[in-house]
C-alpha cells in the first residue's frame, strides 16, 4: 500500500481526507497546491509530510527552470513549502536536505535530474528504515501480543510500510500478533479511517475503539503493549505526537504496560533539548464542531484543537528506531546513536 508516487514529472498524491470511502488519487504539477495538501491532510504523517516536499521541492525546480534567479525562486519555494505545517520535523530535514543537494549541484536548473533522484531516495530510503525498524521492533513484541495503537503511522503516513504499523507488520509476519486495538482519534479519526483500512487490507486483526475506551480496555488487562507513531522527538526523547497520546501514555504507566514510539532519524530533532521547544501546530475548531462535514456542536462555542500533545521521556518504556530499540538514558543514547 502507497499513498505518494512520482511519474512522469507529475506527483500523485492518494486523498487521505477521503479514505476508507474513496480512493482517490490527485495529480499535483504546482508546488503551491502540494503545499496546501499537505495544510489539508490530503497526505499526512510525518514521514509522508517529508516525503511530499522533497517531490514538490521538484516541481518549483522544474517550474522555475528558466527564470531569471533561479536560486531565489527555489528558497521562496523552500518557505512556502515550510509553512504547510509546523510540527513534524521531517517536513524541514526533507526541505533542508533537498537544498543542500541543490546548493551541491550548483544551485542552477542543470540540477534538476540529480533533485529527482535524490527526493526518490528519500523516499526508497523511508521504506527501508520502516522495514529495519520494524524487524527491531518486533523483538519487544510478545507471543499473543494485544497492542494498543493511536492515529495512524503506518503506510499512508511514511513512503510505505509504516512506523508503529511496521513494526506491527514485521511481528505479524512473525505470528505474534493476535489484536490490534485501533483507537478511532479524533477530531479527524485517522486511526478507524486509515489504520483500520491498512491493517483490514493486510488481514491482520485488528478492533477499532474509541478514543475514552482505551483506559477501560487497559483495565481489563486486554493490553500487552502499546507501540504508536512519533512526528519531532526531542534530544532527551520527549515527543510529540497525535493528540491524546499524552493520555494513553499515562494509562499505559499506571496499568504498568510497555509503551513504545516507533520513528525513523529522520523525526528526531537534537536541536530541541526537551519537548516544550517543539512547536505544536493547532487547526481549526470547525475539525472539532463537525464530524464528515456533519454539524456535532453549535457553532458559536469555543474550540480548542491541538493536532498533537507532547509526552515525556520518563512515560517512554522505549523508542524503536532504525537503528535499534533505544532505553533509557534516552538523552545520552539518542545523542550516542544520532548526534
Ligand atoms: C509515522 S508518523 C505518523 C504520525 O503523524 C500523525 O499526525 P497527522 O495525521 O496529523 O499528520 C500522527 O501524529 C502519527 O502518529
Amino acid at each position: 500500500m502507497d499513498a505518494i508516487r512520482w511519474e512522469g514529472n507529475t506527483l500523485y498524491l492518494l486523498d487521505q481526507t477521503r479514505l476508507p470511502v474513496q480512493e482517490d488519487w490527485i495529480a499535483y504539477t504546482d508546488f503551491r497546491s502540494v503545499a496546501r495538501a499537505i495544510t489539508d491532510m490530503v497526505v499526512r504523517g510525518a514521514p509522508a509530510i517529508g516525503i511530499t516536499a522533497a517531490y514538490a521541492y521538484c516541481l518549483a525546480a522544474l517550474e522555475f527552470r528558466n527564470a531569471p534567479d533561479f536560486a531565489a525562486a527555489m528558497e521562496q519555494a523552500e518557505q512556502v513549502l515550510a509553512a504547510s505545517r509546523p510540527t513534524a520535523v521531517n517536513l524541514f530535514w526533507a526541505l533542508r536536505r533537498m537544498a543542500d543537494c541543490l546548493k551541491a549541484n550548483g544551485s542552477t536548473p542543470e540540477a534538476i535530474d540529480v533533485l529527482i533522484q535524490e527526493a526518490q531516495a528519500i523516499h526508497e530510503e523511508d521504506v527501508e528504515m520502516n522495514r529495519t525498524l520494524g524487524d527491531f521492533g518486533a523483538a519487544v513484541v510478545p507471543a499473543h501480543a494485544r497492542i494498543l495503537t493511536h492515529c495512524n503511522a503506518g503506510s499512508l503516513a511514511t513512503g510505505g510500510y509504516g512506523t508503529a504499523l511496521g513494526v506491527v507488520r514485521s511481528a505479524f509476519n512473525q505470528g505474534k500478533v493476535d489484536m490490534v486495538y485501533a483507537d478511532e482519534t479524533r477530531p479527524l479519526l485517522q486511526g478507524a479511517r486509515l489504520t483500520a483500512y491498512e491493517l483490514v487490507h493486510d488481514n491482520i486483526p485488528c478492533t477499532l475503539i474509541t478514543d475514552n475506551m482505551a483506559g477501560f480496555l487497559m483495565a481489563q488487562g486486554k493490553v500487552d503493549l502499546v507501540i504508536l507513531g512519533c512526528d519531532r522527538m526531542a534530544a532527551n526523547g520527549d515527543f510529540a505526537n497525535k493528540i491524546g497520546t499524552y493520555s494513553v501514555a499515562v494509562n499505559a504507566r499506571y496499568h504498568g504496560i510497555p509503551f513504545y514510539t516507533a520513528l525513523p532519524s529522520s523525526t528526531i530533532d537534537l536541536s530541541i533539548e526537551d519537548g516544550s521547544g517543539i512547536p505544536i501546530e493547532e487547526r481549526p475548531g470547525v475539525e472539532v464542531t463537525h464530524l464528515a462535514g456533519v454539524q456535532t456542536a453549535p457553532e458559536q462555542v469555543r474550540t480548542w484543537n491541538p493536532a498533537f500533545d507532547v509526552t515525556p521521556h520518563q512515560l517512554l518504556t522505549g523508542i524503536i528506531t532504525e537503528r535499534g530499540v533505544i532505553y533509557p538514558p534516552f538523552k545520552e543514547n539518542l545523542a550516542k546513536l544520532f548526534g
